[in-house]
């Protein structure tokens, strides 16, 4: 092919050989990562829209325009791959555990997502699980006037939206309230919290350091990671047990147990599939959990913050929710649906603050990224943080613009027609398996908090 560059010639840093540019990403008080975020932008404005470096012992191919992205992701074939997160794989290695779906590959792969796609994506499947939302955000909303001093500020805002993330999936899940608005939590419930910031603490800590090292040479970290995921794995070992003895029961009585309405719960749909074994069906709830939490509580949190920041916005906003909730007690999909800007404003947050700085591929086939040849099985990252505050797509990147959201002659600051420049939960079979639970928790508490003057800030 004439004009095509081969991959050596694409720029990069040049890192030390095996440890990369490793010493550049971690902090200086350890071997956390510091900011891949502000890395990837940094890389960018000295190397262009697509560059090559070394992380750990991984090589990565970067990019960060539309164009590349869409080669990337319409090649991808049955099964998308993407390098598992070290320190995880390697634990569930250890404890012979499944690798999930989130670390596991191809055909693997594939049976955990056909065993849970049906009840987690399609859209009037996960309706069915409005109504328990409702409940758990109602009984949040309740606790933040409780807790909230006589400035209307709530003491630990973090906390609070964690314990609505953790028992809104717990409800969708297993169809069980595990009671964190309840004082004192109990205390089995309160040590699983703890372990999910736990595990992603130590996670970080060691993820770009070779398994060979933080095994045999940096274990303080790799022991912290084993300690707090097997009290995770314990817990959610137990209520699926509960839950599979119920099932059980019911199952041997002839119910009709895989059909989609929502008398059942989402294990209970996974496990009268038969698709999982018992171990692989456990390791997928936990993966749920865990994926669960963290990631709708900061997505609320920011969508809180830059709302607080932008008052212009948040008066907006309220006027939407108003008109369109009217006498409606609660958001149900149809409400929501009809509220452009509230969903709007959630994409604005995303933009600004994705919960993945980039998406990792392993590419299955030679292809050609902005005129170099990137052969099969090179590792690719997909910068997202980068594509969100590119100037020449969003003009003003850093302001909180929910308009560059809205539809037609509404719509304003975003000048991309391609649907590859912003892709907060990814993209095709492998995109996000939580997508549209974790839409539905995000939309249906900023529709109620919408309508408080409540100082959800967090302070400082
Ligand atoms: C605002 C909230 C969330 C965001 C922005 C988010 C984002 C993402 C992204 C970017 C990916 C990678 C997709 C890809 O590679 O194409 C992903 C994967 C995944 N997410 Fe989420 N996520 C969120 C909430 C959730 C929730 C609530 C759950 C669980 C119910 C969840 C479960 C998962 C799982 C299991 C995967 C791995 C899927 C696979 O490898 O096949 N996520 N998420």
């Amino acid at each position: 092919m004439p004009n095509v560059k081969s991959m050596d010639q694409i720029p990069g840093p040049k890192g030390l050989p095996f440890i990369g540019t490793l010493l550049e990403y971690t902090r200086n008080d350890g071997w956390g990562f510091k900011n891949f975020f502000a890395m990837t932008q940094k890389r960018r404005r000295e190397y262009g829209p697509i560059y090559k470096e070394n992380i750990g012992n991984n090589r990565f191919v970067v990019v960060s325009t539309s164009q590349d992205v869409e080669i990337i992701l319409r090649a991808e074939g049955k099964y998308p791959n993407r390098n598992p997160i070290a320190p995880l794989a390697e634990y569930r290695k250890k404890r012979n555990l499944s690798l999930g779906v989130t670390h596991s590959k191809d055909e693997e792969w594939k049976k955990f997502r056909s065993a849970m796609d049906k009840k987690m994506m399609r859209p009037h499947e996960v309706t069915c699980y409005s109504d328990r939302i409702n409940v758990v955000s109602n009984d949040l909303i309740q606790r933040l006037k409780r807790c909230r001093g006589n400035d209307g500020i709530i003491p630990d805002i973090e906390k609070e939206i964690n314990k609505y993330t953790t028992e809104s999936i717990a409800t969708v899940l297993f169809e069980k309230r595990l009671g964190m608005f309840k004082e004192p939590i109990e205390p089995k419930t309160e040590q699983f919290c703890q372990s999910l910031t736990k595990v992603l603490e130590a996670t970080n800590e060691i993820v770009t350091v070779p398994p060979f090292i933080f095994k045999y040479i940096f274990t303080k970290h790799w022991k912290e990671l084993i300690k707090w995921s097997d009290i995770a794995t314990e817990f959610a070992d137990e209520i699926v047990e509960e839950k599979r003895k119920q099932i059980e029961k019911k199952i041997a009585s002839n119910d009709n147990m895989t059909r989609s309405d929502d008398r059942v719960d989402f294990l209970t749909y996974v496990i009268a599939t038969g698709k999982l074994s018992r171990s692989e069906a456990n390791v997928a709830m936990m993966e749920l959990l865990f994926g669960g939490v963290d990631t709708a509580a900061t997505t609320i949190l920011w969508t809180l913050y830059n709302l607080g920041k932008n008052p212009r916005v948040q008066d907006k906003l309220r006027s939407e929710v108003r008109s369109i909730m009217k006498d409606s007690k609660e958001p149900d999909a149809n409400l929501i649906e009809k509220m452009p800007y509230l969903r709007s404003c959630v994409k604005e947050t995303l933009r600004l603050q994705p919960i993945a700085f980039a998406l990792p591929r392993i590419i299955g086939n030679d292809l050609v990224l902005s005129g170099y040849k990137v052969p099969a099985k090179t590792y690719v990252l997909i910068a997202n943080y980068v594509m969100g505050r590119d100037e020449s797509v969003f003009p003003n990147p850093s302001q909180y613009m929910p308009e560059r959201w809205l539809r037609g002659s509404d719509r304003q600051g975003y000048n991309s027609e391609s649907r590859f420049q912003y892709l907060p939960f990814g993209f095709g079979p492998r995109m996000c398996l939580g997508k549209r639970v974790a839409e539905m928790e995000i939309h249906t508490l900023l529709s109620k908090v919408s309508l408080f003057k409540l100082n959800l800030l967090p302070q400082g």
